[in-house]
């Protein structure tokens, strides 16, 4: 299956990795200056799973007309609408598109752009970030990618992507329910990227103190009300569930979003909190918690 992973950054670069190591046929697209420093450098990943350099094949926008079986998606939601235009002509006529962004409304831009049959459903679950060198660095053990059809079904190319991702050193699964995943996760990192971003704290600290738990719990619930009121398909005790996962989280956890804050970097803030305020904004639904952490946000963007 010939591959391509649309960005080197921190999971494209890792999970492309992962892959090269297997020897799967996998290509970045990257942009200009990513393709010069890997030229120097190597792709390089320095991980708690195991370090690797490797030699990837890379190509720019426009380069060739190669077409691809799977293409990969792995910008920031703020990058997609030119990322779209960079992979038009790599997407094959039978060609699967796996998204792997946080957040939720990335999936329709894809299918307004490629149609419902091109796209599948994916996540994942890794802790990465690029140090000053471009090195990929993950430092803690979760390094989980899930993917599947938006249908549910297990279909013929569902099983080849399946073929393609084993016997790496990450975890690939194949999810029979991606589209409940996705919201899961996204619920899950609206909550934990708002509130350690906000917080500018690792999330241990956070959840120690009673006011940190009633926090996370009350922000919790207003996302799960929004998600709800718009007919996301959330399970019943999700919230309780996203809970008990963030109290189990390593205590010094951070999100990627805090760890862009952190560089000066720019932030999915809108694609995250924002599209769910706008919803409750739509629904009627008062969210203090999440308007709260959203105007922190918006106030970092602006200054
Ligand atoms: N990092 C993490 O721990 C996790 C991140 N996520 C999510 O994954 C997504 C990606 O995050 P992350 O990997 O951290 O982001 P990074 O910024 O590390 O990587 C994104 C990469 O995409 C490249 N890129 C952007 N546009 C294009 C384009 N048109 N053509 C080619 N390359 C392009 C960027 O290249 P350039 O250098 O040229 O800007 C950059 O290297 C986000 O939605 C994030 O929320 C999900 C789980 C964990
Ligand atoms: C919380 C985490 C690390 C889990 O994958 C994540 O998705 C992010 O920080 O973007």
């Amino acid at each position: 299956m010939k591959i391509l992973i649309v960005g080197a950054g921190g999971i494209g670069g890792y999970f492309g990795a992962r892959l090269m190591e297997t020897g799967q046929d996998v290509t970045f697209l990257v942009r200009s200056r990513r393709k010069a420093q890997l030229e120097q450098t190597g792709l390089n990943i320095k991980s708690v799973n195991g370090d690797v350099k490797l030699v990837p094949k890379l190509i720019t926008a426009q380069q060739q007309e190669e077409q691809f079986d799977l293409v990969i998606l792995t910008v920031k939601s703020y990058q997609l609408e030119d990322a779209i235009e960079d992979i038009r002509p790599y997407v094959g006529v039978d060609g699967m598109i796996l998204p792997l962004l946080n957040g939720i409304s990335h999936v329709d831009d894809l299918v307004a752009a490629f149609g419902e049959e091109r796209v599948l459903g994916g996540l994942c679950f890794i802790e990465t970030t690029l140090d000053e060198n471009g090195t990929i660095v993950q430092t803690s053990p979760m390094n989980q990618l899930v993917f599947g059809e938006r249908s549910g079904k297990e279909t013929g190319r569902i099983l080849e992507v399946q073929r393609a991702f084993e016997g790496t050193k990450a975890d690939f699964s194949l999810s029979a329910n991606i589209e409940q995943d996705m919201w899961h996760k996204y619920l899950f990192i609206t909550a934990m990227s708002g509130i350690t971003a906000a917080m500018e704290s690792p999330i241990g600290p956070i959840r120690d103190l009673e006011s940190g738990q009633r926090t996370i719990a009350a922000l919790l619930q207003e996302l799960v009300s929004v998600m709800k009121a718009i007919g996301a398909p959330v399970k019943e005790t999700i919230a309780e569930n996203q809970l008990a996962k963030i109290n189990s989280l390593q205590p010094g956890m951070k999100s990627s979003m805090q760890r862009d804050m952190e560089k000066g970097q720019a932030i999915e803030a809108d694609h995250l909190q924002g599209y769910l305020l706008e919803k409750a904004a739509a629904e009627k639904i008062a969210v203090p918690v999440l308007d709260a952490i959203y105007t922190k946000l918006k106030l970092y963007e602006i200054n």
